[in-house]
C-alpha cells in the first residue's frame, strides 16, 4: 500500500529532531538524497552527469535550501549548474555553499527571454522553489514563464521537483493556476497527500522517496493508494471448504432494453472477477445477451450477499426502477453491501440505512452534492478539488464514494482516502464503468466484509485491478471493455500468481 501524510503530519515528525539541533542533519541527507536521484536520471538519460547543464530553481525557503545543497552535489560531480533565485532571498547557508564553490547565480530581474534559454537549454531542471510551505499556484510573473517554458520544453528535457512540484498545495492537492510538470518527484521522509490527490498528482511524475531519518506512522497515513503486492492479500480466495453460496452470491440489478450493454460488461466483469454465484434480474433483453455469454448466470431475485446496482438503468425504466427499490429496501434491512451506480443514485436522498459505495463520475457527483447537501458546483470546480467534494458526497450519503476520473478518488466519512492513478488513458472509453461495477459487485459479495472502512479498500482494491485488466486488455494500443472484462480474470491471477514467486524466492534467499 502506498501511504500519504499531510505536509502538518510531516512537520509535526521533524518538530522534536529540529528542536535538538538536527535540522541541518536532515537537510544534508534531504539534498544528498535529490542529488542521487538527479545524478541517476542524468546518466539514464543522457548517460553522464559530468558535463551536463543543471538549473537550479530556487525559492526563500528550506525546499530551496535542498536545492541549493544538491546542486553543489551536482556540480562537485562536474555538472555544469546555474542557480535562478526565484524569490530574491534565499537559503543563507545553502546560498553561502553555492558561491564558495564558484556556480553561476542568477536572481528573476533577468529578461523573460533570459529566464526562458536558461530554462530551455538545461538537461536537468531541479524546482526547489516551494516545498510544503507553499500555497497552490506560482506568483504571477513565474506562474507565466513557467507556463512559456511548457509550451515550448524540450521533449528529453528532465525536470526534478524538490519534495514536491512547486504550485501544488502539498496537502489538498489543488494546483492554482499555474505550477510545475515534474518528471520526477524527490520527496522527503514519505509521500505528501498533494502528490497521490488529483489534480496535482498529476504535476508529480514518479515519485522516489528519500529517507531521511523520520519515523512516519503508517495507521496515521491518511491517503492511501493499493499497489500490485497488495492484490494477493487482500483479493478475496475460495478456502478448499467452500460452494458457490458460501463464496459470495451477487445480485445484479442493471442494463435495460435501451442500454442492454450495462448489464452484460457488468455480468461478465463479475463473473470474471470469481464471484460465488451471480443472480441477474432485468428484462428478457439484456436477459439473454447474458445467459449467452455467461450461462453460468442465473435469472431472477434470490438470496444474495450483495447488490451491484443501476448501471445502465435510465429513471423511466420502471420495472427496473422498481427493481433497484427492492433491492435496497433489502439491503437496508438485512444490511447487505450495495454498489451503486448511474440509475441507483436517483434514488439516494440522505444518508444510506446499508453499508454501500457509490460510483459517480464527475458529473454524477455534481448532481449528488447538490441534493444531498444544497451544494451547487460545476463539474470543472470538482476536478479542481474532486478529494474535498468526494468527501462531502461520503458524509451526506453515509457511504463510500468511488469518484471516477483519469485518478480515481475514494473517499468515506471517516477514515482514509485511496487515490488509484491512471493505468493505461485507453481505459477512457464507453463501457468502463460497467465492468467497474461488476467487479467491485463480486468483490462486495465475496469479501464478507462490509463496514465502510473495509469498502472503501475492496473499493480501491477494485479501481486497481480494473486498471491492471485494462493493462492487459491494451496491450498499448485500443481496448475494448468485453475484453477488460475478461482480462479481470488474467490480472487477478498473474497479480496473485507474482506473490507467490516473490515469496518463494524470499524464503529461498533466506
Ligand atoms: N523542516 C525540515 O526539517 C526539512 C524540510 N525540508 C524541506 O523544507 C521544505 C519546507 O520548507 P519551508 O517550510 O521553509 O517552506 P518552502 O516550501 O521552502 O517555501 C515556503 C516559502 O515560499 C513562499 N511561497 C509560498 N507559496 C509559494 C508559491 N506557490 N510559489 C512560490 N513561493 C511560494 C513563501 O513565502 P511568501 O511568499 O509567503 O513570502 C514561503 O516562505 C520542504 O518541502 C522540504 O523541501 C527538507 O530539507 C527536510 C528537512
Ligand atoms: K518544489
Amino acid at each position: 500500500m502506498r501511504r500519504a501524510w499531510t505536509p502538518d503530519q510531516v512537520r509535526a515528525c521533524e518538530t522534536p529532531l529540529l528542536d535538538a539541533g538536527q535540522g541541518d542533519a536532515l537537510m544534508s541527507r534531504a539534498a544528498a538524497g535529490l542529488a542521487n536521484v538527479c545524478a541517476t536520471e542524468l546518466r539514464e538519460r543522457y548517460g553522464h552527469v559530468y558535463g551536463s547543464r543543471v538549473l537550479a530553481l530556487v525559492g526563500k525557503g528550506n525546499n530551496g535550501g535542498d536545492a541549493l545543497f544538491a546542486a553543489c552535489r551536482l556540480a562537485r560531480r562536474g555538472a555544469h549548474v546555474t542557480v535562478l533565485l526565484c524569490a530574491g532571498r534565499a537559503h543563507p547557508a545553502g546560498l553561502r555553499a553555492v558561491r564558495a564553490l564558484n556556480i553561476d547565480v542568477r536572481e528573476l530581474d533577468e529578461s523573460d527571454d533570459d529566464v526562458l534559454r536558461f530554462l530551455l537549454c538545461a538537461h536537468l531542471v531541479i524546482d526547489g522553489i516551494a516545498g510544503t510551505g507553499a500555497r497552490a499556484g506560482l506568483p504571477d510573473r513565474l506562474g507565466e514563464l513557467v507556463r512559456r517554458w511548457r509550451g515550448r520544453k524540450p521533449g528529453r528535457q528532465l525536470v526534478v521537483a524538490v519534495d514536491v512540484p512547486s504550485g501544488v498545495d502539498a496537502g489538498t492537492g489543488q494546483t492554482g493556476g499555474s505550477a510545475i510538470a515534474a518528471d520526477v518527484t524527490v520527496t522527503f521522509a514519505g509521500l505528501k497527500t498533494g502528490l497521490l490527490i488529483p489534480p496535482a498528482a498529476r504535476n508529480a511524475g514518479r515519485v522516489e522517496v528519500v529517507d531521511i531519518g523520520l519515523e512516519l506512522a503508517d495507521e496515521q497515513a491518511v491517503v492511501l493508494a493499493v499497489e500490485a503486492s497488495d492484490v494477493a492479500a487482500l483479493w478475496p480466495a475460495p478456502e478448499p471448504s467452500d460452494h458457490k453460496y458460501s463464496r459470495g452470491v451477487l445480485g445484479l440489478v442493471a442494463g435495460s432494453a435501451r442500454y442492454p450493454g450495462a448489464a452484460v460488461l457488468a455480468a461478465d466483469a463479475a463473473v470474471s472477477a470469481g464471484v460465488g454465484m451471480l443472480r441477474y434480474v432485468g428484462p428478457d433483453t439484456p436477459g439473454g445477451l447474458i445467459a449467452q455469454r455467461s450461462p453460468e448466470v442465473v435469472a431472477g431475485a434470490g438470496r444474495v450477499q450483495a447488490w451491484a446496482l443501476g448501471s445502465g438503468v435510465a429513471p423511466d425504466e420502471e420495472s427496473q426502477v422498481d427493481a433497484i427499490r427492492a433491492a435496497l429496501d433489502e439491503a437496508i434491512e438485512t444490511q447487505l453491501p450495495c454498489v451503486l451506480d448511474a440509475g441507483a443514485f436517483d434514488l439516494i436522498y440522505g444518508p444510506l440505512g446499508m453499508p454501500a459505495i457509490l460510483t459517480p463520475h464527475a458529473g454524477e457527483l455534481a448532481t449528488l452534492l447538490g441534493r444531498l447537501s444544497g451544494t451547487i458546483v460545476s463539474r470543472e470546480e470538482i476536478e479542481a478539488d474532486p478529494a474535498r467534494h468526494a468527501k462531502s458526497v461520503a458524509e451526506a450519503a453515509n457511504a463510500v464514494v468511488l469518484l471516477k476520473g483519469a485518478h480515481t478518488v475514494i473517499s468515506q466519512p471517516a477514515g482514509p482516502d485511496y487515490v488509484q492513478g491512471p493505468a493505461t488513458a485507453w481505459l477512457a472509453t464507453a463501457g468502463s464503468g460497467d465492468v467497474l461495477t461488476g467487479v467491485l459487485g463480486a468483490l462486495a459479495a465475496t469479501a464478507g466484509r462490509k463496514s465502510l472502512p473495509q469498502l472503501a479498500e475492496l473499493a480501491a482494491l477494485g479501481s486497481f485491478v480494473h486498471g491492471q485488466a485494462a493493462l492487459l486488455a491494451s496491450q498499448g494500443g485500443p481496448l475494448r471493455s468485453l475484453h477488460v472484462a475478461a482480462a479481470v480474470k488474467y490480472a487477478v491471477t498473474e497479480l496473485r500468481v507474482r506473490a507467490r514467486e516473490e515469496k518463494n524466492v524470499g524464503q529461498w534467499q533466506l
